[in-house]
C-alpha cells in the first residue's frame, strides 16, 4: 500500500488535480463508481439506503447512489440537511442527476424526522455523511443518524472514511463503525484498524510529480493580524559590480510578502540600489566596490535580526568578495544562495538556485534539462549536500534530498536577466514562514506565473522588473485556487 497521506496533501492534490485538467466533478464521478463497484463485487442485487452530507462525501453518496441504481439494486437515498445548504458545484449536479434517474432523496434536516425503522430494512447501508471536511464532534442530524447506522444489522460501508472519524488521527468521539471503508487515492494513517479497500479516482500523476495551485494554498504568508516583522525579515546580501540584481531579489521579496527587506551592499552600489525603490532598505558596507572580509562585523547584527538571508546577486566574484561570501554562509542557517556564491568551495546550506551552468559548476554534473529531468541527479545532489535545490530550467527540478518535485510554470521570455534574481528573492520571502522545500516550490512556481503573466501581457518584450510587478497578482490568482 502507499504511503499514509494527510487530508491537507489531499487536498493539495485535489486542487492540483483540477489545475492539471481532471475537475472535481470527475474526481467525484469516479470516487461514487468505485464504491459501486465495490459493493457490486460483493453483494447480490439487493436494497441500500445511502446516508449522504450536504458536503462532497455527500456527493461521492449520491454518484454511488446512482451506480447501483444502474445495476438493478434497490436504492433509497436520504440526505442529512437541506438541498439549499448544499454548495454549487459537484454535489448539487449530482443530487439533481440521481433524481433524474428517478431516485428518491429525502431531505431530513432534524433526527425527529429520521424514519428509524429503515435502517433495519435495508441490506446495505452506505455512509455518505461525513468526510474530511468534518469538523468536531458530529451534529444533529448526523449525529443521531450514526448511532441508528451503528445500531443496525445492515452491511455497512464507509464512504472514504467513518463518518465522524479524524482521518488524520484516528480520534472518533462518535463515528460510524463499518464493515467496509472505500477511500480514495491512498490510505491516511486514520483507518489503519479498518477494513480499508484503496481506489484509484484518476488523480494524474502530474498533479503528484508538478507544484501546483494545491502546493501554494498551505502556504503560510502575511495574515490579517499580522503585526510589522512578523511576515518575515528578509537580508539581501548583494550588489557590487551590479546594482539591479539586489534590488531586483529586494522588491520581489517584498511584493511577495515579506514585511522588511534590508539590501547590504559595497558603498558605491548603496546609492545606486537606494534610488530604485524607497521601499528597500538600504546598508551599505565598508568597501566602496565589493564585498569584503571586513563586512563580516557590520553584517553580524543583520544576520541575526532577519529571518532569511539571500545572497550572491551582483556581488561579483573577486577572490575577497568570495571568501567573506564563504565565511557568511557559514554561519547562516535559513539562507538563500544564488548566482556567483554558487561555488563547488563554498559551504552550501539552505536553498540553492542554479541554473544549468552553475549546477555543472557546483555539482559537477552537466547533463542536458532532458536527462536532469528523468534522473535522480538533482535528488542525489540535495541529499549528497543536505540542502534544497532549485534547478531552473523549462522545467525547474526541485529537491530536498528526499522528494522531487517539477515546476512547469514559466516561459522563454523569462531567460531575459534578472528573472533568476527575481526567483532568489519570492523564495526567500517564502523561506521565512515556511519550509525550505515548501518555499523553493512555492516560489518557483509563483516566479513562474508572475512570468506567465508579464508574458501574456509584453510577449518577448517582457522584463525581470515586468515579472516582479506581477508577482502579487499570481499569488492572488493561485492562493484562493479551489
Ligand atoms: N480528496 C479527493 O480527491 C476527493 C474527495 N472527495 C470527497 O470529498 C470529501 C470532502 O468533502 P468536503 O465537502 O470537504 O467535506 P465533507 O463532505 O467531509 O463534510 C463537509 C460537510 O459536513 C458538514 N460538517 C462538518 N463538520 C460537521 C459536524 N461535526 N457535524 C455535522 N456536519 C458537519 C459541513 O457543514 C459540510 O456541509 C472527501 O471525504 C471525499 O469523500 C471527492 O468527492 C472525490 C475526490
Ligand atoms: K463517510
Amino acid at each position: 500500500m502507499a504511503g499514509y497521506i494527510t487530508v491537507e496533501d489531499m487536498r493539495a492534490l485535489e486542487a492540483n488535480s483540477n489545475y492539471f485538467g481532471v475537475s472535481y466533478g470527475e474526481l467525484m464521478e469516479n470516487a461514487g463508481k468505485s464504491v459501486a463497484a465495490s459493493i457490486i463485487s460483493k453483494k447480490r442485487r439487493c436494497s441500500v439506503l445511502v446516508l449522504c452530507g450536504t458536503g462532497n462525501n455527500g456527493g461521492d453518496g449520491f454518484v454511488t447512489a446512482r451506480y447501483l441504481r444502474r445495476a438493478n439494486f434497490e436504492v433509497f437515498t436520504v440526505l442529512l440537511g437541506h438541498s439549499s445548504g448544499i454548495k454549487p458545484g459537484p454535489t448539487s449536479v449530482n443530487l439533481e442527476r440521481l433524481r433524474a434517474v428517478g431516485v428518491d432523496v429525502r431531505e431530513i434536516v432534524s433526527p425527529e424526522m429520521l424514519p428509524k425503522e429503515i435502517f433495519e430494512s435495508y441490506d446495505i447501508i452506505v455512509d455518505a455523511i461525513l468526510g474530511t471536511g468534518v469538523k468536531g464532534t458530529p451534529r444533529e442530524p448526523a449525529s443521531s443518524a450514526i448511532d441508528l447506522i451503528n445500531q443496525s444489522r445492515a452491511y455497512k460501508v464507509s464512504i472514504d472514511m467513518p463518518s465522524g472519524l479524524d482521518p488524520d488521527t484516528g480520534e472518533c468521539a462518535k463515528c460510524v463503525k463499518p464493515d467496509l471503508v472505500v477511500t480514495f487515492h491512498a490510505p491516511k494513517k486514520g483507518l489503519e484498524k479498518y477494513n480499508v479497500e484503496v481506489a484509484d479516482i484518476g488523480i494524474p500523476e502530474k498533479a503528484m510529480k508538478y507544484v501546483g495551485p494545491g502546493n501554494i494554498r498551505g502556504i503560510k504568508t502575511r495574515g490579517d493580524y499580522s503585526h510589522k516583522g512578523e511576515s518575515g525579515r528578509v537580508l539581501i546580501i548583494g550588489g557590487g559590480p551590479y546594482t539591479g540584481a539586489p534590488a531586483l531579489s529586494g522588491i520581489a521579496a517584498l511584493k511577495a510578502g515579506a514585511d522588511v527587506v534590508t539590501i547590504a551592499a559595497p558603498a558605491r552600489a548603496a546609492d545606486i540600489i537606494a534610488s530604485f525603490s524607497p521601499d528597500l532598505i538600504v546598508k551599505p558596507l565598508t568597501d566602496r566596490d565589493i564585498l569584503v572580509d571586513e563586512d563580516i562585523e557590520c553584517l553580524t547584527p543583520l544576520l541575526a535580526r532577519n529571518d532569511v538571508v539571500v545572497m550572491g546577486m551582483g556581488l561579483g566574484d573577486s577572490p575577497r568578495t568570495l571568501a567573506a561570501v564563504s565565511k557568511i554562509m557559514s554561519v547562516c542557517d535559513r539562507i538563500v544562495i544564488d548566482a556567483e556564491a554558487l561555488r563547488p568551495d563554498m559551504p552550501l546550506r539552505g536553498i540553492v538556485t542554479p541554473h544549468r551552468g552553475e549546477f555543472k559548476r557546483i555539482s559537477g554534473e552537466d547533463a542536458s534539462p532532458e536527462e536532469l529531468f528523468a534522473s535522480e541527479t538533482v535528488r542525489s545532489f540535495s541529499e549528497s549536500k543536505k540542502i534544497v535545490t532549485v534547478l531552473k530550467g523549462k522545467i525547474d527540478i526541485i529537491s530536498d534530498g528526499k522528494l522531487v518535485k517539477f515546476n512547469g510554470t514559466g516561459n522563454a521570455g523569462m531567460t531575459v536577466g534578472g528573472t533568476g534574481d527575481v526567483l532568489a528573492g519570492i523564495i526567500g520571502a517564502l523561506y521565512c514562514k515556511n519550509s525550505a522545500f515548501d518555499a523553493a516550490c512555492a516560489g518557483t512556481f509563483i516566479n513562474g506565473a508572475a512570468g506567465d503573466m508579464a508574458f501574456d501581457d509584453k510577449g518577448y518584450g517582457l522584463v525581470a522588473s515586468d515579472v516582479v510587478n506581477m508577482i502579487p497578482y499570481a499569488m492572488k490568482k493561485y492562493r484562493h485556487y479551489l
